[in-house]
Parts: C-alpha cells; structure tokens; sequence
C-alpha cells in the first residue's frame, strides 16, 4: 500500500521529473515544486511527511545557502517535517551545518537509486515515530486530566474548613511536602487532591496510594518496582508508584502504616530524589511533590519506636490538621444538605428537605465517622425514605461499639467488631498497635475495618 506524501523541491526540472518517476510508486502524494518561493503559499505544509530540498537555485551559486535558508523556514512552518537536502556540491561541512539546522539527511547527486529510497523511507519512519509519538503525549495528556478530575468539591464555610482551603492554596504552589493529619473520614484525601488541582503539577499525574491495603511483603515492590526475576514471581519489570508519578504529585495515605525497614527506604527516596527497583542497582531519578495522610499520632509514634523520627520532619515540612465534624460548627447542615441532593438525584426521589427536628439530631449528633458516617447516613435516609421532608426518627445513626460486653445473645461478629473497636480507641488510632495488640497482620485488621465500617 501506498502511503506518505512528499514534497520535492529543486529548480532543475528533469531532476523532479525523475525523481517523480522514480518515487511514484512507493508515495501516496509527490508534489514538485521548482521555485523555492512557492513553500510560502502552502497551508498546509505539516500534511507533508518529507521534503527533499535541493541547496542551490540561483544560477552560478552555489554555497548551498539558499537551500539552508528555506530548510529554516520549513522547520519553522512545520518543525516536525523531516527535510532531506539534495545537492550536487556537497562537502562535509556543508552536510553538518544542514543537520544542525534540523536537516534529517544529506544526500548528493548524481543519487543511487537504491540508496535514495532506503534514506527516505527510514526520514518517513522517523516522521511516523513523532506523529505516534505526539499522538501518545496527546491521550497521555487527556488521560491525566480524567484521572486528575476532582469530582467532588469540597462543601462547608466552618471557620476551622475555610482556614484549611486558605492554607493549601498558599502551600500548593510550593514543592513542600505536606502532612495531612486527622480522624477518619474527615476529607483528607479531598485535601490532598486539591493541593494537586492548585498546584503547578496539576497538569500531571497525582498517585494516590492506600499504605493501609497493601500487604507487607509487598509494600517495597509497589512503592519502589522489581525488575524481572527479582523474586519468584517477579515474571516481568514493574514500575512502581514514586516512577508512576514522576513530574506529578504522589499521595501516600495512612502513611503511620509503613512498616520502619521501609520507612528508612522511603527516606533515602525523599532524601536522594531516586529510586531502585527490587533486583537492580541502577537508580532512577524521581521528581514528585510528596503528600503524606494519617489518622494516627506520628510523635506519639515516634517516642513509641514505631514511627523514624527522621522521616517525620521530612514529610511534615507543612503540617494540615483536619478538624473533626463535630468541631467544624455549621458544616454539618451544609454537609447534609449537599449529600440529600446528591442521592435524591442519584436514587431519582425528587426535592428531599431536612425537617428542624432532623436538623437538631443531626447537629447533635458527635459523628466518630465524621463526613464517611454523615454521607452514608444522609444516602442510607434518602434510600429508605418514602416522605419528602426528612423527620429526626428517618435519621438512624450506625451504634459504635465501645464497650466490650459479654452477653450470651453476642454473636461472634459482634464480638469481633467490639474488640477491634476498643484496640483502635485504646491505641488512639493507631492500626499497627491495634493489630499488634489482637494479634492480627496489620492487613486483616484492614480489612475487618472495612468490612464491619468501623
Ligand atoms: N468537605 C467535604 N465536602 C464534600 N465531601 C467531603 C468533604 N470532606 C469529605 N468528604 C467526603 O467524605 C468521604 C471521606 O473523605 P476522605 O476519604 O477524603 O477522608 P479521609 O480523611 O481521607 O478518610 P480516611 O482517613 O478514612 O482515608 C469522601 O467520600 C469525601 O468525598
């Protein structure tokens, strides 16, 4: 198949018809050109995959001058056009200062034939590799725009909320690493993706991290990546999540999570600005904005021997504390009215408004679960609800377990919700205490968190 168009420009006319001849059945378009001039007038010159050029076209000169001139406003009208010189008085000299100005080959007449086609279809492959290439760095762009879409913004006016949005869109701006503190549940993430959103990064890639679902053995792999036949089932290369989000933002939440061999790995990364793969000594330099989030107490971890107290200042150089719902006075109404919208239009029930009574219970209400506890709250109501104005008894507030008792009606769920909710509130938070103390892998605690919604 046919396929490629090309431009040939040369003031010798048998020239272009033989070269016409010659290329016609390899070139889909060959369009000749015998005047130089005639370039100006194409609109469309970067539809054009190659131009042959030839370097002399006044009569009696021939310094090839003329040929680097209009090679320069070619590669000024389409810089990605590969642009082959074509002379009859070619030295080497001349040759160098045609591919420093962008020329992609230099070839010198009388041509081979043979050796002209093989030049030409490999300026043609390196004229298909830019197109793909530009076509790649297109998708990636809009690909890191859908990832990065924040689809949630973030609703309140509470003093202690808008004080945290003034201070991460001063800190946004800056590469400084973030430490994102507070109780489950009350928006860091949100946080940390509109530090991205403002940030000079925005543009590319935030990876976010959960440190809370990734088993031990396998947090090194993940962070760092493995090359192939690293360990048994190493079956190929894996980047790992500091490359993935080379130039962007990495997020790394629970990050009171991270076993300390680890934390003195990461620490070397922060530090080094490069990473080495499991099984490779070669390092790989990494450019990120580092955002950290926990619920626990990194100092009281610290004195504990459970968290480097080296990789606390370094991930903290801005402290955000989150509040918790309950002292953010005034969001909660907000917060409740924004998710009664959200689901009425998501389960199709209509205007849905939120009686005085509901109001005052919900006011009241301490929220352990903090924003997580109220959405699921408003959405469990606007699901099981058949009014339009919500009442305080449509309001059932999930029970906590907070103390352990032992009745004979327990069952073992129960039991178990119980224990792990009492080790979570005893360590204050602290997960790799709580499984520690139950005698679990900090990974099964996980998951029984999740699953009892604790
Ligand atoms: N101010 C807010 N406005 C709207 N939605 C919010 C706000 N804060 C939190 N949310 C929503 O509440 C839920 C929990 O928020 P998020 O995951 O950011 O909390 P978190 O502190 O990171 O929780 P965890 O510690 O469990 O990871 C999410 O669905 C989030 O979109």
């Amino acid at each position: 198949m046919k396929e490629g168009n090309i431009l040939i420009i040369d003031d010798n006319k048998s020239v272009l018809s033989a070269l016409e001849l010659l290329l016609q059945s390899t070139y889909q378009t060959i369009t000749t050109f015998s005047n130089p001039n005639q370039i100006t007038s194409i609109q469309n010159l970067h539809n054009y995959d190659l131009v042959l050029l030839d370097m002399n076209f006044s009569a009696g000169i021939n310094t090839g001058n003329e040929g680097l001139y209009w090679l320069k406003r070619i590669k000024e009208m389409s810089p990605d056009i590969s642009v082959i010189m074509i002379t009859a008085y070619g030295d080497v000299e001349l040759a160098v200062r045609a591919l420093k100005e962008g020329a992609t080959d230099f070839i010198l007449k009388p041509w081979d034939n043979k050796k002209l086609l093989a030049t030409l279809q490999s300026a043609f492959q390196l004229r298909q590799s830019k197109r793909k290439i530009q076509q790649l760095e297109q998708n990636e762009k809009s690909l890191k725009s859908i990832i990065n879409k924040n689809n949630r913004s973030i609703i309140g006016n509470s003093k202690a909320l808008l004080d945290i949005l003034k201070t991460t869109k001063k800190v946004a701006k800056t590469d400084a690493n973030v430490l994102i503190t507070g109780e489950n549940g009350t928006g860091k993430e949100l946080i940390a993706k509109e530090l991205h959103q403002w940030s000079n990064r925005k543009d590319e890639v935030l990876v976010c991290v959960d440190m809370g679902s990734i088993t031990e053995s396998l947090f090194e792999s993940e962070l760092f990546g493995h090359v192939k036949g690293a360990f048994t089932d190493a079956r190929e290369d894996r980047t790992g999540k500091f490359e993935a989000a080379h130039k962007g933002t990495l997020f790394l939440d629970e990050i009171g999570n991270l076993p300390l061999t680890l934390q003195a790995k990461l620490l070397a990364v922060i530090q080094n600005r490069e990473v080495v793969k499991i099984g490779s000594n070669k390092p790989i330099p990494v450019d990120i904005r580092l955002i950290c989030a926990t619920n626990c107490n990194l100092h009281k971890m610290v004195e504990e021997g459970l968290f480097r107290e080296d990789l606390l200042y370094r991930i903290n150089t801005i402290h955000i504390e989150v509040p918790a719902l309950k002292d953010r006075e005034g969001d909660i109404l907000i917060l409740a009215d924004f998710f009664l919208n959200l689901y009425s239009n998501k389960y199709g029930k209509g205007k849905l408004s939120i009686d005085k009574s509901a109001q005052k219970k919900l006011t009241n209400h301490n929220w352990p679960g903090n924003i997580r506890e109220l959405q699921h709250t408003i959405e469990r109501c606007v699901i099981l609800s058949d009014n339009n104005t919500l009442a305080a008894s449509d309001f059932i507030f999930k029970e906590r377990p907070q103390i352990f008792q032992k009745t004979l009606d327990t069952t073992l769920d129960i039991m178990e919700k119980s224990m792990i909710s009492n080790a979570i509130s005893k360590h204050e938070g602290n997960y790799s205490a709580a499984a520690n103390q139950l005698g679990v892998t900090r990974q099964t605690l996980y998951n029984k968190i999740k699953r009892y919604d604790l």
